[in-house]
């Protein structure tokens, strides 16, 4: 289940337009353009309403833009046949903030759930890759048979991750993965994700307002503001930008402790 992301490492798997979103008069978006490679992990940071969940939300097809395009593995992921919709939605996954879980189902059924919907598998086959899943993301067979009233604030994010990774995706769009989590739980989190990633070489668009993570995982990271992605590069030249948000962001007094905690096991 590896994707080749050696023989194609300059490929756009998210190609993003000349978009312009609006809501009535309130325009949040304004000739924006961004591009995603295969195999990065790009981490989108910008101010509280910039725009980010939104932007989120018409990559994978949600909300439509008033104008632009949004191409996701080459192919515009608004219009086209409902088929054809449907077969781009299965190469990617999704974690949503706080989980999203069914509260109703229990753990094994909310990671089955995508498999389910395909209406091709036959329950056999569900169960090994329903509890496989489970297995990455460090999950046991106990586990399976909990709701998700039963879980810590952790193993509901894995689960999560479990259901995201359920369709085996090439693409994974993560809404704040770690929000909610405490400082271990959230390192144990990004080392779960960077872990993955290795294995599994999936391309990855993270919204995070957490700048250990943000440091941790990101090969670029594009930040919105202005209504537009002012900078999308790695994060050493990111901070070189001068403009009010980025300073904030991430020269404040946050931001330079979480760059300090960070440093020797980025250069290791
Ligand atoms: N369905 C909607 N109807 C009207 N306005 C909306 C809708 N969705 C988003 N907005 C507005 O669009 C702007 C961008 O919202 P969005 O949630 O994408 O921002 P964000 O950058 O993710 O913010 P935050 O960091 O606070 O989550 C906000 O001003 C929001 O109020």
């Amino acid at each position: 289940m590896t994707h080749a992301i050696e023989a194609r490492p300059q490929e756009d798997v998210i190609q993003i337009e000349d978009l312009r979103t609006a809501f009535g008069s309130h325009v949040v978006h304004e000739k924006l353009n961004l591009n995603v490679k295969r195999g990065e992990i790009l981490s989108l940071v910008g101010g509280s309403g910039s725009g980010k969940t939104t932007l989120l939300r018409q990559m994978i097809a949600l909300d439509r833009p008033v104008s632009g395009v949004v191409k996701v593995f080459g192919q515009p992921v608004h219009g086209g046949s409902p088929g054809r919709r449907r077969a781009l939605r299965r190469r990617w996954g999704v974690m949503f903030q706080a989980g999203a879980l069914f509260s109703a189902l229990s753990v094994y059924d909310n990671v089955a759930l995508p498999l389910r919907e395909l209406r091709t598998l036959p329950e056999d086959l569900i169960h090994d890759a329903a509890m496989t899943r489970l297995a990455l993301v460090g999950l046991d067979a106990r586990d399976a048979a909990k709701r998700p009233s039963d879980l810590s604030g952790g193993m509901v994010k894995r689960v999560a991750l479990a259901r995201a990774l359920a369709l085996d995706p090439e693409l994974l769009f993560l809404d704040e993965p770690t929000a909610g989590l405490d400082p271990d739980r959230s390192d144990a989190f990004v080392e779960l994700l960077k872990d993955l990633h290795r294995q599994l070489g999936f391309t990855v668009i993270m919204v995070t307002h957490d700048l250990d993570t943000l440091f941790a995982l990101s090969d670029r990271v594009a930040v919105l503001a202005e209504r537009r992605v002012i900078v999308c590069a790695p994060v050493a030249q990111v901070l070189t930008v001068d403009h009010p948000f980025i300073q904030g962001f991430f020269l404040g007094e946050r931001g330079q402790r979480a760059q300090a905690e960070l440093a020797p096991s980025r250069s290791a």
